[in-house]
């Protein structure tokens, strides 16, 4: 599909969406200095092709400006001649869409995704058990345990990209980056923030369990 081919209502909605999930991410201290990132789909999807609303690159995500947003194709180049710089992790968003064919993805700094993705990053993966919320994951199982998979820092955005292939867990929605942040996803903006929000719960449940032994 052709960015010319997509309705100026569709690309409206996504924007609305965006900001109103940047401001509820904002409102729980989600984006602290300008960390963070933020895209939703638009239009139909092949992997070769698709584009994507992301947020602008070196933005403070709690402050609102007219211009937070841009539109950008599969390789991230912008659709529409613009001022903004895609985030510099969409490369991540547009691998991440192309394997999984996800609707939005959404990137946050938090001290407990920071804390358990450091202390696990060597094994390659968080693995939970026991936390009733994994349920809302989709994953019903009793007692179930899951691997979140980590993937390490690399200054190279492409290099963690070309990683994600390998390390992604179909039955699990989201990806930590080692002493970083995550990435979560889901079939539109709203399970994607279930999800995030899900992962948020479970990285502080983890950390408190291990601290308290
Ligand atoms: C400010 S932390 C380094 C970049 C980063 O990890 C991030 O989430 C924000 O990058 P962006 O290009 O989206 O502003
Ligand atoms: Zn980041």
């Amino acid at each position: 599909m052709d960015y010319a081919d997509i309705t100026l209502e569709e690309k409206q909605t996504v924007l609305e969406e965006l900001r109103t999930i940047k401001e509820q991410f904002a409102a729980r201290d989600w984006f602290p200095g300008s960390s963070g990132n933020l895209s939703v789909r638009v239009g139909d999807f092949s992997p070769d092709s698709f584009h994507f609303a992301v947020t602008a690159s070196g933005k403070n995500e709690s402050v609102h400006t007219p211009d937070n947003f841009l539109f950008v194709d599969s390789s991230c180049e912008p659709c529409e001649t613009t001022k903004l710089k895609p985030s510099i992790e969409a490369l991540i968003h547009a691998k991440i869409y192309r394997m999984t064919g996800c609707s939005a993805i959404f990137h946050v700094h938090t001290v407990f995704n920071n804390l358990l993705s450091e202390r696990f990053g060597e094994s390659g993966f968080l693995q939970v058990q026991g936390i009733e919320l994994i349920k809302e994951l989709g994953i019903w199982e009793e007692n179930t345990s899951i691997r979140i998979p980590i993937l390490p820092n690399h200054a190279d955005i492409l290099s963690i990209a070309k990683l994600i292939p390998s390390a992604l867990n179909p039955d699990i929605p989201g990806i930590l980056l080692r002493n970083h942040g995550i990435f979560a996803w889901g079939k539109n903006a709203l399970e994607a923030k279930h999800h995030l929000e899900v992962f948020e719960f479970i990285f502080e449940l983890e950390y408190r369990r291990l601290t308290l032994g």
